[in-house]
Order: structure tokens, then C-alpha cells, then sequence
């Protein structure tokens, strides 16, 4: 399976990293370098081939462009005039619109990954055209499964997927910090608190995926009455916790 990447800043780096995680040879990777030392430097460090014109994607079954911004369209533009097979963009684009731009041969496919994806634990939002074929959806599918989980989804949902998988691990990060603070407040050692906190939110998750119990049961076993957790829960609440999260989804989904 070869994959190439236009973009190895975050969210390319992870894929590739992701890749390498799952068994993928650095020489099935290719990546764009153009005036880009930062992907030269990828390539060097896990040999991965380098790619200085787009033509030279033409084995691979997949290239994902991993760059932001207007200059996105450009590139995706020039890339189907060089390279025809199926293009994944994380940067956005007009599912129908880029697709009819592109010449026969070429599909374009919108995806929204999320930074664990690099250890096989990310969760990946895809939008496809309406009825895209079989020869496009399947390639799509075992690569990103070789990442993590895979949301298949139209592309109106993309962007709320896209946003509660992929920018809410930083609103985690955030909780953790602040987890970590007030863990070394009250005399915890700081890097003891980090691994601790870190376990924490992976068992509750675990457990919640393992019992498919609803939240407010698993907080009901844990918050016994009179006890301290509630202390906590009414502390959360006064401080509009909740609400603050569900801002943070809809500001970052704007
Ligand atoms: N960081 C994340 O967790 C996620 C980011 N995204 C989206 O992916 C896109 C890229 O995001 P990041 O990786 O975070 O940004 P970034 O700024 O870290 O990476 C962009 C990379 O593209 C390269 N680049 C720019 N123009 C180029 C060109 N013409 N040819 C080749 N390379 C070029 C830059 O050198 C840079 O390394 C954005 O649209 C972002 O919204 C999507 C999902 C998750
Ligand atoms: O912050 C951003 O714009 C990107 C999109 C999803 C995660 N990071």
C-alpha cells in the first residue's frame, strides 16, 4: 500500500507516523518536499522516499494533502493535472465542486483525522460524494482503519465530527493540566500527577465503552451521597462546567 502526503506539519506528520505505527514500510510513504525541509527532515529520519514533483505520486494508491489555508485549492488543482488516482484533503474543499474540477480518473475525498492517529488510536471523519464508488470507498477505508476508527458521514456532519474528535483532544489536554495543578496544589509530585490523571480518563473511558452504560450511571457509581465526588459535581455545576465544554465544541465548529 503506498500513501503520499503534500503537508507533513501536524496533522501530516501524525498520519505518517500512524502509518509507520501500523507496519506501513517508510518507503511505501512518499512525501511532497518542494521547498519543505520540515518533510525533507521526515523523510530522512524514517526513510521515507521524497517526492519533488507530483508526477512521482503516480504508484501510490492515495495522496492526502495535509496543508491549510486558500492555497489549498491550488494545490489540489495542480496535484489532478500531475496525479490521477484518489485525493484525500484534511484541509477542507468542496466535496462536489473539486470533484467535478478534477479530470476523470481522479476522486476527491475530505477527511478529518485526529492527532492519535499516530499510535492507531485516532478516529477519522470521512465524507465521500453521494454513491461514490466501491473502488474509491474501500482503499479509503483500509487505509484509515490502519489509524484507528473510521466515520463514514455526509459532508454537512464532517465538520461537528471533525470538530468533537479532532479539536476536543486539546480541550482534554487543557482538563489534564488543570487536573495536574490542582493535583500539585494539594502536594503531588508533578510528574507523578500527569500519569495518573492520564489513567484515570483512559479507565473511565474504557469503561464506559466495555458497559455501554450512560454517563450519569457511571457518575451515580461513583458519587456516593453525602460524599465528596458530589462536592465536586455541585462545584462543576456552579462553575458552569458543562456548558463551558458545549460552547467550546460550538465555537471551535463555527
Ligand atoms: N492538527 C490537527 O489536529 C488537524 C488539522 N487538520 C487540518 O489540516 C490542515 C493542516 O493542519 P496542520 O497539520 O495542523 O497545519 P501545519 O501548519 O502544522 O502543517 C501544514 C504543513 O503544510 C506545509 N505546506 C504549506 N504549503 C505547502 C505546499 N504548497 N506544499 C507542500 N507543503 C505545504 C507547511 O510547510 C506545513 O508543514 C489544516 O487545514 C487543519 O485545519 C485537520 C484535522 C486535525
Ligand atoms: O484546529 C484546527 O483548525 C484543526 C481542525 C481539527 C483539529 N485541528
Amino acid at each position: 500500500m503506498k500513501v503520499g502526503f503534500i503537508g507533513t506539519g501536524k496533522i501530516g506528520t501524525a498520519l505518517v507516523k500512524g502509518l509507520l505505527h501500523a507496519g506501513i514500510a517508510g518507503q511505501e510513504i512518499f512525501v511532497y518536499a518542494g521547498g519543505h525541509e520540515s518533510a525533507r527532515q521526515l523523510a530522512a529520519q524514517n526513510d521515507l522516499q521524497v517526492v519533488n514533483d507530483y508526477a512521482e505520486f503516480a504508484t501510490c494508491q492515495a495522496v492526502v494533502v495535509a496543508v491549510g489555508g486558500p492555497i489549498i485549492e491550488t494545490i489540489i488543482k495542480e496535484l489532478g493535472q500531475r496525479y490521477h488516482g484518489i485525493i484525500l484533503s484534511t484541509g477542507g474543499g468542496d466535496l462536489t465542486k473539486v470533484n467535478q474540477d478534477l479530470p476523470a480518473g481522479s476522486s476527491f475525498v475530505k477527511i478529518v483525522p485526529n492527532t492519535p492517529v499516530q499510535i492507531g488510536e485516532g478516529i477519522t471523519a470521512v465524507s465521500f460524494v453521494p454513491n461514490e464508488q466501491a473502488e474509491v470507498v474501500e482503499p479509503v477505508k483500509a487505509i484509515l482503519a490502519l489509524l484507528g476508527e473510521v466515520y463514514i458521514v455526509p459532508e454537512k456532519l464532517l465538520g461537528i465530527y471533525g470538530t468533537v474528535a479532532g479539536c476536543a483532544p486539546a480541550y482534554v489536554d487543557l482538563m489534564i493540566e488543570a487536573l495536574s495543578d490542582a493535583a500539585v496544589q494539594n502536594g503531588v509530585n508533578r510528574a507523578e500527577s500527569y500519569p495518573l490523571i492520564e489513567k484515570m480518563l483512559l479507565g473511565t473511558a474504557k469503561l464506559a465503552l466495555a458497559e455501554h452504560k450512560l454517563p450519569e450511571e457511571l457518575k451515580d457509581e461513583v458519587t456516593t451521597p453525602g460524599g465528596s465526588t458530589i462536592r465536586g459535581v455541585v462545584k462543576l455545576e456552579e462553575m458552569n462546567f458543562r456548558n463551558a465544554l458545549i460552547q467550546a465544541i460550538n465555537a471551535s465548529a463555527k
